[in-house]
């Protein structure tokens, strides 16, 4: 039975993408995302004239992710794959990566900054990079070749058996399939950053503020393109197999796309599971626990699952978009912590090895999450290494 619908607002964010906006109109965006933020902790945001927006850019990204994830099986285990400890960049196999103890029917791939190559072989020799900043991971040469070819080529060559269209094929655009992913990240960065600034208004703070604490994000977040499988067996429910376990995001904003159209994202809200359907031309995001345990629980990090119908695949675009890797930020509020805050129910928080996934998810020891709660907010841990240990927690051998 599908839970009962809930309206999860849809705000236009234009205002805070446009240098030429009014701090009234801002104020008006930061007010519907305070809104937002503090009953559901999901929104969808649109911007009509930003790229990120258009039909066209969905289909671009979708095509590249859905190719991806249609290479054959050598192919995709030729990319790097995830590694505990950092490096959080490269293919994630089905089976790899799960949230609980219960196996997570998806396979991903993660990618984020792409540094110019003089840059990045300077960093390197400074030996400058981090669990969370470094290189991508992607795939080898020939099967970038194969990626890169425009999709109308794809198809004549399917339609003839592999052969090379005889009739004026399209010109292959060389790293076209890198260009695309690349745009859309920091298209998505660009549109993170607007949101920052209608946070930081919403909590009553500099305009700026937030900003602040995010001058390399663009290098430290990174995209994760997911393909969800059907469950093997249908009738079982979702206790026994998950696409993505039930959990909140650890960071400060995810903002997802799903172009396929296939329900699979819940929020967790009034106790009850809740659909929460692609829009066109939206973003759905989602409040991270950073994010929601330095506004002393005011902003809420959402409970969410991806779970599958039975029969369809679905392909999503998550931007995990966080602070500094060194960013140790005070309590952002002045009144009292509450609600989340309060009782500690993040999976930032809590040992995510071990936890299973019992409708919350939010069964562990709320001692531990108390004390790993303070030292972040007195600064006795920096973000981007405690998020490394967090990746950790969720990597699992099994999947390789
Ligand atoms: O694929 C989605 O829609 C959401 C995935 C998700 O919640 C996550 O990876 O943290
Ligand atoms: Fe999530």
């Amino acid at each position: 039975m599908s839970p009962a619908s809930i309206t999860i607002p849809t705000i236009d964010i234009t205002p805070l993408l446009t240098p030429t906006s009014t701090r009234v109109q801002r104020q008006e965006v930061a007010v519907a995302l305070l809104q937002a933020f503090t009953v559901y902790g999901v929104f969808y945001i649109t911007s009509p004239s930003h790229p990120v927006f258009t039909s066209a850019s969905s289909a671009k990204i979708l095509d590249a992710t859905t190719r991806l994830f249609d290479l054959n099986p050598s192919q995709k285990n030729q990319i790097p794959k995830i590694q505990p400890g950092g490096f959080t960049r490269g293919y994630v196999p089905i089976g790899g990566e799960s949230g609980s103890q219960t196996k997570e029917l998806k396979e991903g791939f993660s990618y984020g900054y792409e540094w110019p190559a003089h840059e990045l072989e300077a960093k390197q020799h400074r030996n400058e990079f981090n669990g969370l900043q470094g290189p991508n991971a992607w795939p080898d040469k020939e099967t970038l070749k194969e990626l890169d070819q425009p999709p109308q080529q794809q198809q004549q060559q399917q339609q003839q058996g592999g052969a090379v269209a005889a009739a004026a094929p399209a010109p292959v655009e060389a790293d076209l399939f890198k260009a695309t992913l690349q745009r859309f990240y920091l298209d998505v960065c660009e549109v993170a950053k607007g949101l920052l600034q209608g946070i930081s208004l919403a909590l009553a703070l500099e305009e700026g503020e937030l900003a602040k604490y995010c001058t390399t994000s663009e290098t430290i977040s990174f995209m994760r393109l997911f393909h969800y499988l059907p469950y093997a067996d249908p009738e079982q429910k979702h206790a026994a197999q998950i696409g993505s376990s039930a959990h909140t995001d650890w960071g400060f904003l995810t903002l997802i796309l799903s172009p396929s159209k296939t329900v699979g994202l819940q929020l967790f809200h009034d106790n009850a599971w809740h659909d929460v359907p692609s829009l066109e031309n939206t973003l759905v995001v989602n409040g991270g626990d950073y994010l929601s345990l330095l506004t002393g629980g005011r902003l809420i990090s959402p409970l969410h699952r991806v779970v599958s119908n039975g029969q369809q695949e679905r392909y999503s675009m998550c931007c995990f978009y966080y602070p500094d890797y060194d960013a140790k930020i005070p309590l952002l509020v002045e009144d009292e912590v509450s609600g989340q805050a309060a009782s500690g129910s993040y999976s930032l928080l809590r040992d995510q090895r071990a936890e299973d996934t019992e409708e919350t998810g939010h069964d562990g020891d709320a001692e531990s999450a108390k004390s790993v709660a303070t030292k972040l907010l007195n600064g006795d841990i920096n973000f981007g290494d405690y998020i490394v240990s967090k990746w950790t927690q969720v990597y699992r051998k099994g999947g390789y």
